[in-house]
């Protein structure tokens, strides 16, 4: 819950006067161009930056002061071969063993280890070392890590960068099942709405030190982005896919970091996003 907040660096403002109430069950998406500062959004959470103004509640407590409260899952990076780690020891890390006594505590972690492998489909691959690991079955871990203490909030700072169409999906449906089942909010930093489309409740739209919150079918529109902006940014459903063209700072939601298409690549472009 956050209110009356701002966040500025010096003279620049990321955003000011943002009310917002992310309700428990809620899929929020924070959504903007690189540098409109939704990682920093998502370190307020965490209560690892402060606030210019205002007050920041997670949970019903000051941000940062609730641990186990909140699940964390962190970009999508990979670790070198040779790290002596197995996939279920990533996850064991995010089990926390002492709640049991010690006699109970190594067969007990076990089992919940083997429980959030199952749960998030990496059972097969328990005893490979990380270093040899997918994104994809990299990040299934992370989540794992993540669910292990039942948070009651889920931050998710792009989970699915570099990851091909198919772990996309997976991972995404991952995170909207555990919200669904433990009726934790979910909120997710992301460039790309499309992957998390049919789970998005309410998207904040973070560009040029200003914001919009809504439905993806109240913000995700031509007149409310241009205004965001300040220029024209053309908003088109395809299949049910939104497209965003025209971005001013040469970032589009086709593509992470490319540059925009020009006029005549743009179709085919349009056509690419739907595979
Ligand atoms: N501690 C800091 N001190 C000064 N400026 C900062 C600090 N942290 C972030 N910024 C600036 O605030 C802006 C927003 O950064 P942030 O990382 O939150 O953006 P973002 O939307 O997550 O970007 P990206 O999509 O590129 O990850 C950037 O211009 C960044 O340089």
């Amino acid at each position: 819950m956050l209110r009356g907040a701002s966040l500025a660096f010096g003279t620049r403002t990321l955003w000011s006067g943002l009310d917002l109430d992310i309700k428990p069950g809620e899929f929020f998406a924070v959504l903007g161009p690189n540098g409109s500062g939704k990682t920093s959004f998502l370190k307020v959470l965490l209560g690892l930056l402060p606030l210019t103004s205002g007050s920041a509640n997670v949970a019903g407590h000051a941000a940062g002061t609730r641990g186990r409260d909140v699940g964390y899952v962190p970009q999508q990076k990979g670790f070198p071969t040779d790290v002596p780690l197995r996939a279920r020891d990533l996850v064991a890390l995010g089990v926390d063993g002492h709640q049991w006594g010690i006699r109970v505590r190594r067969r007990k972690v076990e089992s919940a280890v083997d429980e959030l492998l199952g749960r998030v489909g990496a059972s097969s691959y328990a005893k490979v070392p990380v270093g040899q690991l997918s994104g994809g079955e990299l990040q299934r871990l992370r989540v794992a890590q993540a669910i292990a203490g039942s948070p009651r909030v889920l931050l998710c700072d792009e989970p699915l960068l570099a990851l091909d169409l198919n772990h996309q999906q997976g991972v995404s449906a991952l995170i909207d099942r555990q919200r669904a089942e433990t009726g934790a909010a979910v909120v997710f930093v992301t460039h790309e709405i499309n992957p998390i489309l049919d789970y998005v409740d309410r998207v904040l739209y973070l560009a040029e030190g200003q914001f919009r919150v809504g439905s993806p079918e109240e913000v995700m529109r031509t007149e409310i982005l241009s205004e965001l902006y300040g220029s024209r940014v053309e908003v088109s459903r395809i299949h049910g896919r939104i497209v965003v063209v025209g971005l001013p700072d040469a970032t589009t939601h086709l593509h992470h970091g490319h540059a925009l298409p020009s006029e005549d690549e743009s179709a085919e472009e349009k056509e690419g996003a739907e595979r």
